[in-house]
Protein backbone atom coordinates (compact mmCIF):
# COMPACT_ATOMS: atom_id res chain seq x y z
CA UNK A 1 0.00 0.00 0.00
CA UNK A 2 1.39 3.21 -0.74
CA UNK A 3 0.91 6.85 0.65
CA UNK A 4 -1.52 7.84 3.44
CA UNK A 5 -5.04 6.45 3.38
CA UNK A 6 -8.08 8.59 5.25
CA UNK A 7 -9.31 6.68 8.03
CA UNK A 8 -12.63 5.43 7.64
CA UNK A 9 -14.16 6.75 10.81
CA UNK A 10 -12.44 9.73 12.39
CA UNK A 11 -14.04 10.52 15.66
CA UNK A 12 -12.47 14.24 17.00
CA UNK A 13 -12.47 15.25 20.70
CA UNK A 14 -16.05 14.78 20.49
CA UNK A 15 -18.06 15.26 24.38
CA UNK A 16 -21.49 14.43 24.34
CA UNK A 17 -24.03 15.46 27.49
CA UNK A 18 -27.67 13.99 27.55
CA UNK A 19 -30.18 16.57 28.52
CA UNK A 20 -28.84 20.15 28.67
CA UNK A 21 -26.09 21.57 30.52
CA UNK A 22 -26.74 20.24 33.79
CA UNK A 23 -27.29 16.42 32.56
CA UNK A 24 -25.30 13.77 32.26
CA UNK A 25 -21.85 14.01 30.45
CA UNK A 26 -21.54 10.76 28.71
CA UNK A 27 -18.27 11.53 26.42
CA UNK A 28 -16.12 13.96 27.49
CA UNK A 29 -12.69 14.50 24.47
CA UNK A 30 -13.00 11.36 22.79
CA UNK A 31 -10.92 10.63 19.75
CA UNK A 32 -10.35 7.44 17.65
CA UNK A 33 -9.52 5.87 14.14
CA UNK A 34 -10.79 3.69 11.87
CA UNK A 35 -9.12 1.81 8.86
CA UNK A 36 -11.59 0.72 6.22
CA UNK A 37 -11.71 -3.14 6.72
CA UNK A 38 -10.73 -2.83 10.36
CA UNK A 39 -12.67 -4.64 12.77
CA UNK A 40 -12.22 -2.58 16.27
CA UNK A 41 -13.80 -3.44 19.58
CA UNK A 42 -14.77 -1.16 22.14
CA UNK A 43 -14.68 -2.31 26.08
CA UNK A 44 -15.07 -0.68 29.45
CA UNK A 45 -16.95 -0.02 32.45
CA UNK A 46 -20.57 -0.07 32.61
CA UNK A 47 -22.31 3.00 31.53
CA UNK A 48 -18.87 4.48 30.48
CA UNK A 49 -20.80 5.38 26.99
CA UNK A 50 -19.89 3.01 24.40
CA UNK A 51 -23.29 2.91 23.23
CA UNK A 52 -23.84 6.25 23.13
CA UNK A 53 -20.08 6.44 20.89
CA UNK A 54 -22.40 4.22 18.80
CA UNK A 55 -25.01 6.04 18.41
CA UNK A 56 -23.03 9.40 17.38
CA UNK A 57 -20.96 7.45 14.71
CA UNK A 58 -24.58 6.08 13.24
CA UNK A 59 -25.75 9.81 13.57
CA UNK A 60 -28.93 8.99 15.66
CA UNK A 61 -27.65 11.50 17.99
CA UNK A 62 -25.97 14.49 17.26
CA UNK A 63 -22.67 15.30 19.59
CA UNK A 64 -22.46 18.12 21.65
CA UNK A 65 -18.89 18.98 20.78
CA UNK A 66 -15.98 17.68 18.59
CA UNK A 67 -17.19 16.21 15.02
CA UNK A 68 -17.09 12.37 13.72
CA UNK A 69 -16.67 11.87 10.16
CA UNK A 70 -17.18 8.51 8.10
CA UNK A 71 -16.07 7.49 5.05
CA UNK A 72 -14.80 11.42 4.40
CA UNK A 73 -18.19 13.21 4.93
CA UNK A 74 -19.27 14.81 8.57
CA UNK A 75 -22.19 12.65 10.07
CA UNK A 76 -25.21 15.15 10.59
CA UNK A 77 -27.96 12.18 10.34
CA UNK A 78 -28.88 8.33 10.63
CA UNK A 79 -26.26 7.06 8.16
CA UNK A 80 -27.47 4.78 5.26
CA UNK A 81 -23.65 2.67 5.03
CA UNK A 82 -24.64 1.68 8.41
CA UNK A 83 -25.86 -1.68 9.64
CA UNK A 84 -26.69 -2.60 13.12
CA UNK A 85 -27.47 -4.98 15.17
CA UNK A 86 -28.08 -5.12 19.27
CA UNK A 87 -28.44 -6.82 21.94
CA UNK A 88 -31.95 -7.17 21.55
CA UNK A 89 -32.51 -9.01 18.04
CA UNK A 90 -36.08 -6.65 17.46
CA UNK A 91 -37.77 -8.72 15.16
CA UNK A 92 -41.18 -7.45 14.12
CA UNK A 93 -43.60 -10.04 15.18
CA UNK A 94 -45.99 -10.16 12.04
CA UNK A 95 -42.88 -10.61 9.51
CA UNK A 96 -41.63 -13.63 8.24
CA UNK A 97 -37.70 -14.02 9.22
CA UNK A 98 -36.84 -12.99 5.19
CA UNK A 99 -39.11 -10.31 5.39
CA UNK A 100 -37.57 -8.72 8.58
CA UNK A 101 -34.10 -9.22 6.82
CA UNK A 102 -35.40 -7.61 3.49
CA UNK A 103 -36.55 -4.78 5.86
CA UNK A 104 -33.40 -2.67 5.44
CA UNK A 105 -34.06 -2.69 1.13
CA UNK A 106 -37.09 -0.73 2.17
CA UNK A 107 -35.55 2.11 3.52
CA UNK A 108 -31.97 2.87 2.19
CA UNK A 109 -31.75 3.90 -1.14
CA UNK A 110 -30.93 3.05 -4.12
CA UNK A 111 -32.01 -0.13 -3.04
CA UNK A 112 -35.42 0.69 -1.72
CA UNK A 113 -35.69 2.05 -5.39
CA UNK A 114 -34.74 -1.20 -6.79
CA UNK A 115 -36.85 -3.46 -4.69
CA UNK A 116 -39.63 -3.58 -6.68
CA UNK A 117 -38.06 -4.53 -9.90
CA UNK A 118 -35.52 -6.51 -8.37
CA UNK A 119 -37.58 -8.58 -5.62
CA UNK A 120 -36.08 -12.32 -6.41
CA UNK A 121 -32.39 -10.79 -6.81
CA UNK A 122 -32.71 -9.47 -3.36
CA UNK A 123 -34.40 -12.25 -1.94
CA UNK A 124 -31.68 -14.64 -2.90
CA UNK A 125 -29.12 -12.51 -1.41
CA UNK A 126 -31.61 -12.53 1.69
CA UNK A 127 -31.46 -16.06 1.39
CA UNK A 128 -27.59 -16.86 0.90
CA UNK A 129 -26.88 -14.67 4.02
CA UNK A 130 -29.58 -16.87 6.18
CA UNK A 131 -27.70 -20.13 4.73
CA UNK A 132 -24.06 -18.50 5.83
CA UNK A 133 -25.11 -18.54 9.38
CA UNK A 134 -27.00 -21.20 9.85
CA UNK A 135 -30.80 -20.61 8.97
CA UNK A 136 -31.41 -22.37 5.67
CA UNK A 137 -34.89 -23.63 5.58
CA UNK A 138 -36.27 -21.00 8.45
CA UNK A 139 -37.16 -18.10 6.09
CA UNK A 140 -40.85 -18.34 6.40
CA UNK A 141 -41.12 -18.48 9.96
CA UNK A 142 -41.78 -16.14 11.79
CA UNK A 143 -39.78 -14.80 14.91
CA UNK A 144 -41.13 -16.16 17.89
CA UNK A 145 -40.72 -19.76 15.93
CA UNK A 146 -36.86 -19.35 16.43
CA UNK A 147 -35.05 -18.95 19.67
CA UNK A 148 -32.95 -16.19 20.65
CA UNK A 149 -29.62 -17.55 19.42
CA UNK A 150 -31.60 -17.67 15.94
CA UNK A 151 -33.29 -14.29 15.74
CA UNK A 152 -29.86 -13.21 16.83
CA UNK A 153 -28.22 -14.38 13.60
CA UNK A 154 -31.35 -13.19 11.68
CA UNK A 155 -30.95 -9.80 12.72
CA UNK A 156 -27.03 -9.97 11.71
CA UNK A 157 -28.03 -10.98 8.20
CA UNK A 158 -30.55 -7.95 8.54
CA UNK A 159 -27.56 -5.64 9.76
CA UNK A 160 -26.10 -6.80 6.29
CA UNK A 161 -28.59 -6.82 3.92
CA UNK A 162 -27.76 -3.72 2.21
CA UNK A 163 -24.08 -4.21 2.09
CA UNK A 164 -23.27 -1.90 4.66
CA UNK A 165 -19.97 -0.29 4.61
CA UNK A 166 -19.57 -0.03 8.56
CA UNK A 167 -21.55 -2.55 10.72
CA UNK A 168 -21.94 -1.80 14.22
CA UNK A 169 -22.51 -4.00 16.70
CA UNK A 170 -23.57 -3.08 20.18
CA UNK A 171 -23.87 -5.98 22.57
CA UNK A 172 -25.14 -8.34 19.91
CA UNK A 173 -24.34 -11.27 21.57
CA UNK A 174 -24.60 -10.43 25.06
CA UNK A 175 -27.82 -12.25 25.67
CA UNK A 176 -26.91 -15.72 24.17
CA UNK A 177 -25.63 -18.64 25.89
CA UNK A 178 -22.11 -19.23 26.40
CA UNK A 179 -21.62 -22.17 22.96
CA UNK A 180 -24.32 -20.26 20.86
CA UNK A 181 -22.23 -17.04 21.29
CA UNK A 182 -19.19 -18.44 20.16
CA UNK A 183 -21.23 -20.53 17.60
CA UNK A 184 -21.92 -16.85 16.55
CA UNK A 185 -18.54 -15.23 16.64
CA UNK A 186 -17.05 -17.74 14.15
CA UNK A 187 -20.07 -17.23 11.77
CA UNK A 188 -19.73 -13.56 12.16
CA UNK A 189 -15.55 -13.97 11.54
CA UNK A 190 -16.53 -16.03 8.33
CA UNK A 191 -19.43 -13.03 7.23
CA UNK A 192 -16.40 -10.48 7.69
CA UNK A 193 -13.98 -12.49 6.29
CA UNK A 194 -16.71 -12.51 2.48
CA UNK A 195 -17.95 -9.54 2.80
CA UNK A 196 -14.74 -7.50 4.64
CA UNK A 197 -17.27 -4.34 5.98
CA UNK A 198 -15.23 -2.01 8.83
CA UNK A 199 -16.76 -3.08 11.85
CA UNK A 200 -17.14 -1.34 15.22
CA UNK A 201 -18.40 -4.00 17.85
CA UNK A 202 -19.19 -3.16 21.43
CA UNK A 203 -18.94 -5.89 24.07
CA UNK A 204 -18.29 -6.38 27.89
CA UNK A 205 -16.82 -10.03 26.95
CA UNK A 206 -12.88 -9.64 26.42
CA UNK A 207 -12.99 -12.85 25.00
CA UNK A 208 -15.19 -11.65 22.26
CA UNK A 209 -13.24 -8.47 21.62
CA UNK A 210 -9.94 -10.70 21.37
CA UNK A 211 -11.45 -13.33 19.42
CA UNK A 212 -12.81 -11.06 17.34
CA UNK A 213 -10.99 -7.93 16.38
CA UNK A 214 -7.95 -6.36 15.23
CA UNK A 215 -7.82 -4.28 18.06
CA UNK A 216 -8.91 -3.46 21.03
CA UNK A 217 -9.72 0.07 22.56
CA UNK A 218 -10.50 1.08 26.16
CA UNK A 219 -12.85 3.32 27.79
CA UNK A 220 -12.63 4.93 30.90
CA UNK A 221 -15.22 4.96 33.17
CA UNK A 222 -18.32 7.72 32.48
CA UNK A 223 -17.43 10.34 31.09
CA UNK A 224 -15.62 8.05 29.03
CA UNK A 225 -12.89 8.27 26.59
CA UNK A 226 -10.71 6.08 25.13
CA UNK A 227 -7.52 5.60 27.47
CA UNK A 228 -5.72 2.48 26.28
CA UNK A 229 -5.75 0.19 23.30
CA UNK A 230 -4.34 -2.95 22.02
CA UNK A 231 -3.72 -4.54 18.95
CA UNK A 232 -4.28 -8.53 18.65
CA UNK A 233 -1.44 -10.41 16.67
CA UNK A 234 -3.19 -13.27 15.75
CA UNK A 235 -3.99 -13.58 12.33
CA UNK A 236 -7.92 -13.21 11.00
CA UNK A 237 -10.36 -14.98 10.91
CA UNK A 238 -9.35 -17.28 13.96
CA UNK A 239 -10.59 -20.74 15.42
CA UNK A 240 -12.02 -21.12 18.54
CA UNK A 241 -9.07 -23.27 19.73
CA UNK A 242 -7.41 -20.02 20.01
CA UNK A 243 -8.71 -19.10 22.96
CA UNK A 244 -7.27 -21.82 24.86
CA UNK A 245 -4.06 -20.91 24.23
CA UNK A 246 -1.62 -18.74 26.55
CA UNK A 247 -1.01 -15.76 24.36
CA UNK A 248 -4.84 -15.36 23.91
CA UNK A 249 -5.09 -15.67 27.62
CA UNK A 250 -2.61 -13.31 28.85
CA UNK A 251 -4.43 -10.98 26.40
CA UNK A 252 -7.33 -11.20 28.08
CA UNK A 253 -6.17 -11.11 31.17
CA UNK A 254 -4.16 -7.75 30.46
CA UNK A 255 -7.70 -5.99 29.12
CA UNK A 256 -9.39 -6.97 32.50
CA UNK A 257 -6.81 -5.09 34.22
CA UNK A 258 -7.10 -2.08 32.30
CA UNK A 259 -11.10 -2.63 33.03
CA UNK A 260 -10.61 -3.16 36.74
CA UNK A 261 -8.19 0.10 36.57
CA UNK A 262 -10.69 1.92 34.47
CA UNK A 263 -13.55 1.53 36.83
CA UNK A 264 -11.01 2.50 39.90
CA UNK A 265 -10.67 5.44 37.63
CA UNK A 266 -6.84 4.94 37.17
CA UNK A 267 -4.85 3.94 34.38
CA UNK A 268 -2.94 0.98 33.39
CA UNK A 269 0.71 2.67 31.84
CA UNK A 270 1.00 1.48 28.39
CA UNK A 271 3.83 -0.60 27.67
CA UNK A 272 6.49 0.76 24.82
CA UNK A 273 5.16 -2.34 22.71
CA UNK A 274 1.42 -0.79 23.27
CA UNK A 275 2.06 1.87 20.45
CA UNK A 276 -1.54 3.94 19.90
CA UNK A 277 -1.06 4.25 16.00
CA UNK A 278 -4.93 5.26 15.47
CA UNK A 279 -5.88 6.41 18.56
CA UNK A 280 -5.67 9.77 19.23
N1 LIG B 1 -31.04 8.95 26.41
C1 LIG B 1 -30.34 9.22 27.48
N2 LIG B 1 -30.68 10.26 28.29
C2 LIG B 1 -29.97 10.57 29.39
N3 LIG B 1 -28.87 9.91 29.78
C3 LIG B 1 -28.48 8.87 29.03
C4 LIG B 1 -29.18 8.47 27.85
N4 LIG B 1 -28.55 7.41 27.31
C5 LIG B 1 -27.52 7.14 28.12
N5 LIG B 1 -27.46 8.02 29.14
C6 LIG B 1 -26.44 8.07 30.21
O1 LIG B 1 -25.17 8.25 29.59
C7 LIG B 1 -24.18 7.43 30.21
C8 LIG B 1 -23.57 6.51 29.18
O2 LIG B 1 -24.57 5.59 28.73
P1 LIG B 1 -24.27 4.47 27.64
O3 LIG B 1 -25.53 3.70 27.46
O4 LIG B 1 -23.66 5.10 26.45
O5 LIG B 1 -23.16 3.59 28.38
P2 LIG B 1 -22.63 2.12 28.07
O6 LIG B 1 -21.15 2.15 28.25
O7 LIG B 1 -23.13 1.68 26.73
O8 LIG B 1 -23.34 1.30 29.24
P3 LIG B 1 -23.46 -0.29 29.43
O9 LIG B 1 -22.09 -0.83 29.36
O10 LIG B 1 -24.05 -0.43 30.80
O11 LIG B 1 -24.38 -0.78 28.34
C9 LIG B 1 -24.90 6.69 31.34
O12 LIG B 1 -24.66 7.40 32.55
C10 LIG B 1 -26.36 6.75 30.95
O13 LIG B 1 -27.18 6.77 32.11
Amino acid sequence: MSGFERPFVEIDDVSMRYGGAEGTLALRHTSMRIAKGEFVAVVGPSGCGKSTLMRLVTGLWPCSAGSVIVAGKEVAGPLSIAGMAFQAPTMLPWRTILQNVMLPLEVVEPHRRRLRGERSMYEEKARKLLALVGLAGFEDKTPHQLSGGMQQRASLCRALIHDPQLLMLDEPFGALDVFTREELWEQLAEVCRILKPTVILVTHDLKEAVFLADRVLIMSARPGRIIAERKVPFERPRNLDITYTQPFQELVHELREHISAARRGEEVPASPAQEAPHAA
